[in-house]
């Protein structure tokens, strides 16, 4: 019932306690960096995200946060170190291509296809991730109706409100009933209500891992079991909400105990 980071503090504390869920991990990332040039997008980092668990990721812009989160995704290649998605140790295409069955991306920007109903968008999704043809169809309606859009399947993703584009992709991500769950930004565009059930469905995520990547504290707060703070590639804290929020300095901006956590953990280390 844990999600393991090592050397991170407080990493046997969590949050919410998930009947049913299984401590096992999901995926291992051992001493994993990456480079573009000479520029260090992301130092050397462990970590481990069992079933069940839900691990937030903050940072500013350029932190770092989409590149570790297209590593998990096994789409980018570490500079350095390992990654292990359900067993499998991503040592080279075929690897990875085995890895990529288990996860599932929801990216910060998802494409579209203009011409894609919101139902060919799950079934694409679909079919990358190799469902059997049979019952195929029934399952991406399932998908569609738990984000609330199986009325709406057969219209143009062009012809949905963004809020509404963003719940299919949802929908496409969860439709292989992934092992491992990566969310870049997933409720930007959401309203209040749709950002309410947005964390509802990842919290009846009981079997699958989930890596949130944010800017929105609020919903690290709502969902998140373990929470790691990225800056200029750096990991600047570990931990539960409860210890970013004892993180506070006196003057630190933001509109809650857990954002001035935050905004103090990124101006200690800035200082
Ligand atoms: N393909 C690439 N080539 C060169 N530099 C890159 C590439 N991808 C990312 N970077 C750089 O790596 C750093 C980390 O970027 P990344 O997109 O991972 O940050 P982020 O935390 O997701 O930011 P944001 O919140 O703005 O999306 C940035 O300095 C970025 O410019």
């Amino acid at each position: 019932m844990k999600t393991q980071m090592p050397g991170g503090a407080g990493a046997q504390h969590h949050q919410h306690s998930r009947p049913g869920a299984d401590s096992h991990s999901i995926i291992t990332l051992n001493r994993v960096s990456r480079d573009f040039g000479r520029l260090q997008a992301l130092a050397p980092l462990d970590l481990e995200v069992g079933a069940g668990r839900v691990l937030g990721l903050l940072g500013p812009n350029g932190a770092g946060k989409t590149t570790l989160m297209s590593i998990m995704a096994c789409e980018l290649a570490p500079s350095t170190g390992t990654v292990t998605v359900g067993g499998t140790t991503v040592t080279d295409t075929s690897a990875a291509r085995r890895a990529r069955r288990r996860l599932a991306l929801m990216p910060q920007r998802p494409a579209s296809v203009p011409g894609f109903s919101a139902l060919d968008t799950v079934e694409y999704a679909a079919w990358t991730k190799g469902l059997p043809t049979r019952g195929r169809r029934e399952t991406c309606m399932n998908a569609l109706d738990r984000v609330g859009l199986a009325a709406q399947a057969k219209r143009p993703l062009r012809t949905l409100s963004g809020g509404m584009v963003q719940r299919v992709h949802l929908a496409a991500a969860l439709v292989s009933r992934p092992a491992l769950l990566l969310l870049d930004e997933p409720t930007v565009g959401l309203d209040p209500a749709q950002r309410i059930a947005f964390r509802a469905l990842v919290e009846e995520l009981e079997d699958t891992a989930t890596v949130l990547a944010t800017h929105l504290v609020e919903d690290v707060r709502a969902l998140s079991d373990e929470i790691m703070v990225l800056d200029a590639g750096q990991v600047r804290f570990r931990g539960n909400t409860a210890e970013l929020e004892v993180q506070v300095s006196p003057d630190a901006p933001g509109d809650n105990q857990l954002e001035r956590g935050y905004m103090s953990v990124l101006s200690q280390e800035q200082s």
